[in-house]
């Protein structure tokens, strides 16, 4: 006998998964019947909805698309964050909570470094103390400069028995971030990665510390969701009830990790070690007491400091006003890429940043796909070029082509704009205005200005897509 249902298939896949089940009783097919009556009705709904909003494209100006090029950690998040800031303020604002585990989770990172640079130097003493088979010289004299066979290293006064307490007491926090991880990154929306050796920092602990990331993918809803938990109670009774919460940790480790910060034998071991935690993104140490506090919300400025790394592409839409009368809306459309694992931007970690941006701006000024694209240059992160002129880094030693020309701010960015500005010209498939800025984008009053004439040069030239890279 063969069943009502049955359906013959003629091998198609695609039928046979959809068939209905074989012994279907009479009410389970009225079910079924509903439940895909209802599932039709949602898709034409969805159909209806798509094409409404193709013929309000069609009749409209088209909405201007903004592509955030750059490599890994150069600031295109922050960029499309001014973006936010500027556009919608109140959005922005909104998320402030959801941010404050991202600063939690900068700072238990930048004391686990300190952690691992303790542990390191600690098991450098320990062999010291055992004459151990590396011993090759007294202990009093690891400290001298003139102990080039062991580098500079470890020439730092010594760890006492209050370093090694202190470590020990702060040990929980390794516990805090996990925690933390997982509050960001529920199963399948992002990832814990461990990122390539720096060139520079070739010390496998030190590498461990500072190169993994938490990376977030940009599909998920985290801020969302963070900010749902967040408030329920209101804004202002943040404060953590939960003893293993891990701002209630962090809070009970607030003194110890102020006392680790402040120690001048730990500066000296980190200085030695190479480690400069304060030039690296998602740095809070120097607002500890602030940041731990129970009822500590991000500001602003924390929020553009704050580091996550993002995973894929993410879509933000804004309106903008057209015009200087302000009367007709223009719809922007900004692409965030993560810089990481995009193809375009695969990284080499062995090669200085700087020239890593110039490989980039001549891949992307070549690349046939964006011929027709306006590309406008930021050169961002400028405050920490400046300061490293100021420090006495010889610009010329690291960009051989610039010599033994003067070393000042004016001089070597003028430098940098012209050889940029070489490249658009050479590479571009058709000839195109070159626009380049310099920028600084964790300063929210400098970006908003450059932000502003870009939004107005987007509208005054009609630009119909536009390029930007960090
Ligand atoms: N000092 C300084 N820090 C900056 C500047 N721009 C960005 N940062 C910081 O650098 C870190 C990295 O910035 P992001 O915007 O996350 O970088 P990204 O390009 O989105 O990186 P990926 O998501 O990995 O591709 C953040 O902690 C920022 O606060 C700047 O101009 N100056
Ligand atoms: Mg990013």
């Amino acid at each position: 006998m063969v069943s009502k249902n049955k359906i013959v298939t003629d091998g198609d896949p695609l039928a046979f998964v959809l068939a209905p089940p074989p012994n279907e009783t009479e009410e389970q097919r009225q079910i079924r019947l509903a439940a895909e009556a209802e599932a039709k009705r949602i898709s034409d709904a969805i159909d209806e909805e798509l094409q409404r909003q193709a013929k309000a494209e069609k009749r409209g100006p088209k909405p201007v698309k903004i592509l955030l090029l750059g490599q890994s950690e150069s600031g295109k998040s922050t960029t499309l964050k001014n973006f936010q800031l500027m556009n919608t303020p109140k959005a922005f604002r909104a998320e402030r909570a959801s941010w404050r585990s991202v600063v939690h989770l900068n700072v238990v990172r930048s004391i686990r470094a300190i952690l691992e640079a303790i542990a390191d130097a600690q098991m450098h003493q320990a062999s010291l103390n055992n004459n151990s088979p590396i011993r090759t010289h007294p202990p009093e004299l690891v400290h001298s400069p003139s102990m080039s066979s062991l580098g500079s290293r470890y020439r730092h006064p010594p760890l006492t028995a209050e370093h090694l307490k202190l470590k020990l007491r702060l040990s929980p926090l390794i516990q805090v971030e996990e925690a933390l991880i997982r509050k960001l990154t529920p199963e399948g929306s992002g990832e814990f990665e461990a990122t390539q050796l720096r060139a520079n920092g070739s010390h496998a602990d030190r590498a461990r510390a500072l190169d993994k990331e938490v990376a977030v993918n940009s599909q998920f809803a985290w801020k969302g969701m963070l900010s749902r938990v967040l408030n329920r109670n209101s804004l202002d009774s943040l404060e953590p009830t939960d003893p293993d919460d891990p701002a209630r940790i962090l809070q009970a480790c607030a003194d110890d990790m102020i006392t680790l910060w402040r120690d001048p034998t730990i500066r000296k071991m980190l200085r030695a070690q190479g480690i400069r935690l304060e030039d690296m993104p998602g740095f809070f140490l120097d607002s500890l007491e602030r940041v731990t506090h129970p009822k500590y919300v991000p500001t602003d400025d924390d929020i553009l400091r704050a580091r996550l790394k993002t995973l894929g592409v993410s879509e933000h839409r804004f309106t903008i006003k057209e015009g200087y009368s302000g009367a007709v809306a223009r719809d922007l459309r900004i692409f965030d890429v993560g810089g990481h694992r995009s193809l375009v931007l695969a990284e080499d970690e062995t090669v200085n940043r700087l020239e890593d941006s110039v490989l980039l701006w001549k891949s992307i000024c070549s690349n046939p796909l964006l011929g027709k694209t306006n590309l406008i240059l930021f050169l961002n992160k400028i405050d920490i070029f400046r300061a490293k002129l100021e420090a006495g880094i010889l610009f010329g030693q690291y960009i051989i082509s610039y010599g033994g020309r003067p070393n000042d701010y004016d001089s070597t960015s003028s430098y940098m704009r012209r050889k940029f500005g070489q490249i658009h010209k050479e590479y571009s498939p058709q000839a195109r205005k070159f626009y380049c800025h310099f920028t600084s984008v964790t300063e929210t009053k400098s970006t908003s200005e450059v932000l502003v004439n870009i939004q107005e040069m987007i509208i005054m030239s009609n630009l119909q897509s536009i390029a930007l890279t960090g």
